[in-house]
């Protein structure tokens, strides 16, 4: 079923949902936040939140019942937290929504009241359709629940997106072998970024580097920055910036200015160099940020692992271990 129609069913079965909670690990999670992100901005009344699954497990919020949705995800459909948050979720009577590319997976044997199955491998475009359909979801709760004005412009997004990733990630392999020949012996590497893509930020710190390619680093929101982390910034601190097109702009372009100033070694994919407000309504260009420099950044890192030789799929304790 399409995010439009599963929305509409749970609707006609409860007409009072009160809370939307997003519920996954690692990369799955962060995945989910630009739903999140557009839902807090934008929900009047929605109570909306988001867990990693054994928070959720442990710790599980009284909100959690028949008035509730909940948008679980996982890539690979087997990471127990998530199943059993999955689990805990239907048996507290919510409605359960599972996102994964495993159609018989773990998770989907969970028995989640609607499972999507997604794309990942056949393009860039199709490893971000996790993170387009969570947000889909997102905004049918909004418009069926709430009504939200911009609807028609995000549908339009919803149309561009994924073949403007396909066009942009076309013609970066010459930034990206620079970016992978520059970075390859750095022993730490800053993320950050503000807005929807702020936990590309931290997915890209915590998953591609740290788990792909076992190098330290370190993540934050980009006004964070400001607040703590610009006192390591000297000459040759090596940075990724994620700059967003949308209202939050402002707070990258300060972070940029400052590591600047101060010759910081900083790489910012910028989604104004894709065109993405020229295909995408100024209203909601925001929510996009996150797809297409996601794509953009799974390349760079591409290239990082060829240049290190070091596969992205490389593992010492994941799934290797009991953990
Ligand atoms: O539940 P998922 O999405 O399959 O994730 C499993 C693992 O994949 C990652 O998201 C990335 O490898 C990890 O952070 C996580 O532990």
């Amino acid at each position: 079923m399409l995010p439009k129609e599963i929305i509409k069913e749970i609707k006609e079965k409860e007409t009072d949902i009160k809370s939307l909670i997003f519920v996954g690990c690692g990369a799955s999670i962060a995945d989910l936040y630009p739903a999140k992100y557009f839902l807090e901005e934008n929900s009047k009344e929605i109570r909306v939140s988001s867990y990693t699954a054994n928070e959720f497990n442990y710790a599980t919020p009284k909100s959690v019942n028949s008035n509730s949705i909940i948008i679980t995800a996982s890539l690979g459909g087997a990471t127990p937290e998530t199943v059993e948050a999955t689990i805990k979720a239907k048996k507290l009577g919510a409605y359960v929504i599972s996102l994964t590319k495993e159609k018989d997976s773990p998770l989907a044997k969970a028995n989640p009241d609607y499972l999507i199955v997604h794309g990942f491998g056949k393009n860039y475009a199709s490893k971000l359709e996790k993170m387009t359909i969570a947000l889909q979801l997102a905004v049918e709760v909004l418009n069926q629940f709430e009504g939200y004005d911009a609807y028609q412009e995000m549908l339009n997004g919803f149309n561009k997106i994924y073949d403007l990733i396909e066009e942009s990630v076309l013609s970066i392999v010459p930034q990206a072998k620079e970016f992978a020949a520059t970075y390859k012996d750095e022993e730490v590497v800053y993320f950050m970024s503000s807005g929807a893509t702020q936990n590309v930020a931290y997915a890209t710190s915590i998953c591609l580097f740290m788990e792909m390619q076992w190098i330290n680093s370190g993540n934050f929101h980009a006004g964070e920055f400001f607040h703590g982390p610009f006192e390591i910034v000297e000459e040759g601190v090596p940075f990724v910036l994620f700059m967003n097109e949308g209202k939050t702009r402002p707070i990258d372009s300060r972070a940029l200015t400052f590591l600047q100033r101060f010759d910081a070694k900083v790489t910012v994919l910028d989604a104004k160099d894709f065109g993405l407000s020229s295909e995408i309504s100024k209203e909601v260009v925001d929510y996009f940020n996150p797809m297409l420099l996601t794509a953009i950044m799974r390349v760079y890192a591409q290239q990082l692992a060829e240049a290190r030789n070091h596969p992205l799929t490389k593992r010492r304790y994941m799934w290797k271990l009991e953990y």
